[in-house]
């Protein structure tokens, strides 16, 4: 039908389609309302409706191109491993999105692990489940298994600080191989480390968390796991933990030169004294750290296995922070591809004035999105606020349906 009313269909500036419209076309006999008509690129919002079964003699909309990869089909194909990490602002709705993939993905055969990283987790409330231990935990209610995790940085430098003070070095070292760091256990291990947990560096819970995403990238216990799913914290915080990598690399390279320049000056002072110059260790430990950093690194920036989604809420502060966002993923060379708008208010049936007002308020916001020059190339997810807590497996699956097509 579209296509008999069509008049022209233009490319314009920000990868947008302008169709024009230039008859009356009558509503669509099936069930999509009035005020929408579904194109094959996007939907194609119309104006006004004059005339119960009419729409309006000339529509003017724009329609984003969609990335046909951008679907949901295309994040379940596929056997092998692939990471997504949900992010946004505070309370847009990432963890209910972060579960609600994680669902979808094991409700389609996918053995999946859903992580929260934000030290203030809502994994546990999103379940309906206690999740709170810092190990796997199987969720319950599903065909196919789904383990969640909530890395716990207090918990981990508690048992760190513990550890060092009881055992010295010993059980600093079993804790640092639970964490994945065992081969800097024997240089560090006797420092009693635990001490510096009083004043913590900046950084490290960002620190901690990337330890586990190691651990459970490299090791052969979690080799089943075809989907991990990852449910971070609000932007500033998930932004360090994505450029922690790349920090820690440069990091270690300097430890690694200064430890060589101390090797020669050491070994130039031997030889001055007439012994024998030794031949220094290569620091191997250090450089295999730096090469599991850099695996992780470069996991983030891969667009086969790795997808950032950003969630926003249709508000010009929401909007304007995930445009930040953007911008800052873009600079890490993080792949996005989608934006999940939530909490969308549905029309008012009711003629509630605060409903119609608050909408109007929302659609000016989703229009910015569409002007906005870092979001309006990605796929555009809108989801609907729904008058259900989303707590629970089934109200997961329901969610899901909305998000997740
Ligand atoms: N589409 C929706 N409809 C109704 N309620 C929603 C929707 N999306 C999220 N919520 C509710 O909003 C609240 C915040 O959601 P959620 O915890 O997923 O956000 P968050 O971004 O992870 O928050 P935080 O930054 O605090 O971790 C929860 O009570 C959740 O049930």
């Amino acid at each position: 039908m579209l296509s008999r009313c069509l008049r022209s269909i233009s490319r314009i500036p920000g990868n947008l389609i302008l169709i024009t419209l230039s008859h009356y076309i009558p509503k669509p006999q099936n069930n999509i309302p009035c005020h929408r008509i579904t194109a094959s690129l996007t939907s194609v919002s119309v104006l006004t409706c004059k005339r119960p079964n009419t729409v309006p003699l000339q529509v003017r909309s724009v329609a984003t191109i969609v990335d046909p990869a951008a679907r949901f089909d295309e994040m379940v194909i596929g056997p092998q491993r692939k990471y997504y990490f949900l992010g946004g602002k505070g309370g847009v709705g990432k963890t209910s999105c972060a579960a609600s993939l994680a669902v979808k993905f094991a409700d389609h055969g996918h053995p999946t692990i859903v992580i929260s990283t934000d030290p203030a987790h809502s994994l546990s409330d999103s379940f309906a489940q206690d999740l709170a231990g810092g190990d796997l935990v199987p969720i319950e209610g599903l065909n196919s298994p789904l383990f969640a995790l909530e890395i716990n940085p207090e918990k981990a430098k508690e048992d760190f600080r513990t550890s060092s003070q009881k055992n010295g070095g010993s059980a600093v070292k079993d804790f640092m191989n639970n964490m994945g760091l065992g081969m800097l256990a024997d240089q560090f291990g006797d420092l009693k480390l635990g001490e510096l947990l009083d004043t913590p560096p900046p950084g490290l819970d960002e620190a901690i968390a990337i330890s586990k995403v190691m651990q459970i990238v490299e090791s052969s216990q979690y080799s089943m796991f075809s989907r991990i799913v990852f449910d971070t914290a609000p932007t500033g915080h998930t932004l360090r933990l994505l450029s922690l990598p790349d920090i820690l690399d440069a990091s270690i390279g300097k430890i690694m030169k200064f430890k060589q320049k101390l090797a020669s000056a050491a070994s130039t002072f031997k030889s001055v004294l007439g012994k024998a110059a030794e031949q220094q260790d290569v620091p191997d430990k250090l450089q295999q750290l730096r090469e599991r950093m850099t695996k992780v690194r470069d996991l983030f920036r891969d667009s086969n296995s790795t997808e950032f989604v950003i969630v926003t809420i249709p508000s010009v502060m929401a909007i304007n922070e995930s445009s930040r966002l953007h911008a800052s993923l873009r600079k890490e060379c993080v792949p996005v591809h989608r934006l999940i708008v939530n909490q969308i208010l549905p029309p008012s049936v009711s003629g509630c004035k605060f409903c119609t007002t608050k909408r109007k308020d929302q659609m000016r916001a989703i229009d910015m999105i569409r002007n906005d020059p870092e979001l309006a190339n990605l796929r555009i997810i809108e989801a609907d606020l729904v008058d259900l807590e989303i707590r629970g497996v089934p109200a997961l699956k329901f969610m899901g349906d909305i998000v997740w097509r």
